[in-house]
């Protein structure tokens, strides 16, 4: 069954952790977006995975150098899924999948910015990816025209394990679902919702019914 992962956007680990509390009960994966982690450092990893033993605690590292070595501090601060971009060297992608098999963690690749995005994916699931992240950022989000349907059909084009980021909320979720995505992320829909728990709670339904 797809897994729901809620990207924390916020920027206090007091807030991460307030929200994470709310919705744990409705997702698999949490995951400490990039600005979080920059604002907080690596202790704000150790804190979720402190408060949410069970869970899956992802880093949104977005990496682009020194694979291994980010990787490596991601893990030992409680990080069990780590991302590295997919448009780098695949010396960092495979540095990290090192990593992560010294740790028994895993590594999801980012495909923001990268113009072949289904061709990319089945290269580096050849590496041993956990999973592709086929992801457009808050930015490209923002551009005119953009539309999550386009990732979709890109993920379900592909046939590797894949999510999909970028926009997912209550109206597509189901299409996340049907392309067969293994995660379905969702930032926005849930951070930015009146109340996260019921936002939460209805996208792990609209998934499960
Ligand atoms: O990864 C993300 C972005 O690069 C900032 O960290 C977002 O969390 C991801 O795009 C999902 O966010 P929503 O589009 O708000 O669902």
């Amino acid at each position: 069954m797809t897994k729901l992962q809620v990207a924390i956007d916020l920027l206090t680990t007091e807030a991460a952790l307030e929200l994470a509390e709310k919705v744990a009960p409705y997702v698999d994966i949490i995951e400490l977006g990039t600005p979080l982690i920059k604002a907080e450092g690596l202790k704000v990893i150790t804190a979720m995975k402190a408060a949410h033993p069970n869970k899956l605690v992802f880093a949104d590292l977005k990496t682009a150098d020194t694979g291994a070595l980010e990787a490596e501090m991601a893990f030992n601060a409680g990080a069990d899924l780590v991302t590295v971009m997919g448009a780098v060297d695949d010396a960092t992608i495979i540095g990290a999948i090192e990593a992560a098999k010294k740790a028994g963690k895993k590594v999801v690749v980012d495909t923001i910015g990268v113009k072949n995005r289904v061709q990319r994916a089945k290269e580096v699931t050849a590496f041993g990816v956990e999973f592709v992240e086929f992801h457009a950022g808050l930015d490209e989000q923002a551009l005119p025209g953009y539309n999550v349907q386009k990732l979709i059909s890109e993920g379900r084009e592909a046939q590797v394990p894949f999510s999909i980021a970028g926009g997912v909320n209550i109206n597509t979720i189901k299409d996340v679902v049907a392309a067969g995505a293994a995660v379905a992320v969702a930032g926005g829909a849930i951070y930015g919702a009146e109340d996260p728990a019921a936002a939460a709670k209805a996208l792990k339904e609209a998934i499960i019914s």
